[in-house]
């Protein structure tokens, strides 16, 4: 049954309408039941009623509870901005002939403006150029005033000019534009505007606390003249400020809806007293926030876990002797969900529940360490032992370290040395080049395991070749856990062949995970980033490494990204309806790990 205020945000009329509301406190259940008032009590077609979420998992959630509410579909809309602003320029002539970017392609012409401006396009720079590209389009900034983070500000403009050029000649668009052109058409062309202001009557937003500057201008464009806007949302689950989400806007509503009502939902529905508690707790120590009261529905106190472990083994076994347990007082596999903050810490997990026979989900695709391209070019010199050559391997090393050597000179798809040498027979320097390489790989050949691998990395100079390339310490380090993880996988091997095969199957098996993602969760048990489980809740939860330069994240440097990180472990611990695991480990790989400094601030409540 809706509570008096649920009711009051349920049944208000037109106009703009504004819900701030804690964790679990029914938003979305709000909202369905709003759009069946708006339907049945409203007299509001259906089809006039537009509802954006965040993500397509919502839009899903939110149009399957609304259909289960209602008996029946409807033609109500339910979409992320980028769907109903891609539906909404297809339409239109002038962009009947541009194409989407995909994810790989959009790479493609990165890569390639990045090669005419004279950028690196190391794996690394690429992300950030991309996160760049769309930060400066989401947050409208002028570009003259944008300040990069990583790379000199006149290179970033320069490429962020050649990329849109580039587009602009093939006719393509990446996800923003669809932002960006919406916007574009709505000022330049009044037929459009006045089109979809009739066609969306009704607008309902859900988790605006994370909508960024750009959206929210479209929406109010969209949204008027009558101001039918309902928004529901929290700060304090505010995680996507890293892409220009921008929570103040929620408070700045007043200011573009003078006289906006205003509703609050203080009771929290879904979590037992400890977690709520904890929680509460934890969320008290950001400063930037609106405060408010939330009051816990559940009487029962629930099972508040802070457990210290002494590494990742330790916390992996433990995770699995919980879950089994779990299993065995009667919960379903899929009323438990693993959050974490990254891909990397879930390696070990993912082998753990492959080995115990226990059903899981990975939400989103796990990055594949073994595609790194250090372990990649590793792999391109181990290769390199067969008595052919293959031109792709060759391409990789051949100038990692620099050795000068062209691309030219391997001419076909198969070679051999002597064949190389051959292109350069008036060079003897060249020549004498490789015929070192020569003698390295047939050295390496009779290495086994970790040896070969050390064998390239120092007396091959490829270690030496990384150091140059890196950006700092940081970045050196983190490749550096690459030839690690290939140094453990080939632990056993006898020879340089048997790698290459170990190598392949842990490559596979991560190919496969991610092959099922897609696939459905019921049976499974849930494995989510902290951000991929937003909106989401289960009996059980478990967070992985709760721990300084984790959860907060190292790169949290300023007091605002110690508030986001905290609040990004306040929406993972509001997940947890019955029992909530927080799972600290005391050392990684010989490091001494310190417990995060969140655990403390809920520490008063676990005792
Ligand atoms: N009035 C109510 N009475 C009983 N249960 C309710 C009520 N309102 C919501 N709930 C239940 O509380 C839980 C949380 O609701 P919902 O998922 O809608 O919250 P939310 O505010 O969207 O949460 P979050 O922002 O944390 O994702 C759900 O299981 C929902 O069914």
């Amino acid at each position: 049954m809706l509570s008096p205020s649920q009711e009051e945000a349920v049944c208000h009329g037109s106009g703009p309408c504004l819900t701030l509301a804690g964790p679990g406190s029914g938003k979305t259940y709000v909202l369905t039941r709003r759009i069946q008032h708006l339907i049945t009590k409203g007299g509001v077609p259906p089809e006039q009623i537009l509802v954006i979420t965040f993500t397509k998992a919502a839009a899903l959630e939110m149009k399957e509870r609304f259909i289960g509410l209602m008996g029946q579909e409807y033609p109500v809309v339910f979409g992320t901005f980028h769907s109903v602003f891609y539906g909404m320029l297809r339409r239109e002539p002038g962009f009947r002939t541009y194409r989407l970017l995909d994810h790989k392609s959009k790479q493609a012409i990165l890569k390639e403006t990045a090669y005419v401006v004279k950028m690196s396009c190391a794996e690394d720079d690429l992300l950030h150029m991309e996160q760049e590209i769309s930060y400066i389009k989401n947050t409208m900034v002028a570009l003259a005033e944008y300040a990069s983070p990583y790379f000199p500000n006149e290179k970033i403009i320069k490429l962020y000019e050649h990329y849109e050029a580039r587009k602009e000649v093939y006719h393509l668009l990446d996800y923003d534009d669809l932002l960006v052109k919406t916007r574009e058409l709505l000022y330049k062309d009044p037929s459009f505007l006045s089109k979809w202001q009739k066609r969306f009557s009704y607008l309902l937003l859900d988790e605006v606390q994370d909508m960024n500057a750009l959206q929210f201008e479209i929406i109010r464009l969209l949204a008027l003249p009558d101001n039918n806007l309902f928004a529901v949302g929290d700060d304090d689950q505010s995680i996507y400020g890293f892409r220009g989400a921008r929570p103040d806007l929620m408070f700045s509503f007043e200011n573009y809806y003078p006289g906006v009502k205003i509703l609050q939902l203080r009771d929290n529905y879904r979590c037992k007293a400890r977690i709520l508690q904890a929680s509460l707790a934890l969320i008290s120590h950001n400063e930037i926030r609106f405060t408010k009261e939330i009051l816990g529905q559940k009487e029962e106190k629930g099972n508040l876990e802070v457990v210290s472990l002494a590494d990742k083994k330790a916390e992996t076994a433990y995770l699995v002797q919980i879950l089994k347990q779990q299993r065995t007082g009667g919960k379903n596999w899929e009323d438990m969900a693993v959050l974490y903050r990254n891909h990397a810490q879930i390696g070990s997990v993912i082998e753990a529940l492959q080995d115990e026979k226990i059903p899981f989900y990975v939400k989103d695709a796990v990055p594949n360490p073994y595609k790194h391209f250090v372990m990649l070019d590793l792999i391109a010199y181990l290769r390199l032992g067969s008595p052919l050559l293959h031109r792709p391997d060759l391409f990789r090393i051949m100038n990692r370290p620099d050795r000068f050597l062209q691309r030219a000179s391997v001419t076909r798809e198969w070679t051999t040395f002597e064949a190389w040498k051959h292109f350069y027979q008036d060079q003897p320097g060249m020549q004498r080049t490789i015929e070192k390489l020569e003698g390295d790989i047939n050295f390496l050949r009779s290495l086994s395991g970790p040896a070969a691998i050390t064998f390239i990395c120092k007396r091959l100079g490829y270690e030496a070749f990384l150091k140059k390339q890196a950006r700092d310490d940081a970045e050196y380090q983190k490749w550096q856990e690459s030839i690690g993880l290939l140094k453990e996988t080939a632990k056993n091997a006898k020879t340089t062949g048997q790698i290459i095969e170990q190598w392949e199957i842990e490559r596979d098996a991560i190919d496969r995970i991610n092959q099922e993602k897609s696939l459905d969760k019921e049976g499974k048990v849930g494995l989510y980033t902290l951000h991929g489980a937003k909106g989401l809740e289960f009996d059980t939860v478990f967070i992985l490494d709760c721990n300084e330069t984790i959860l907060p994240s190292k790169k949290a440097d300023s007091r605002e990204k110690i508030e986001e990180e905290r609040r990004l472990f306040y929406v993972g611990m509001t997940r947890a309806k019955e029992n909530l695991y927080l799972l600290a480990i005391r050392q990684e790989q010989g490091k001494k790990m310190h417990p995060s400094r969140f655990l403390k601030e809920i520490e008063k409540v676990q005792t």
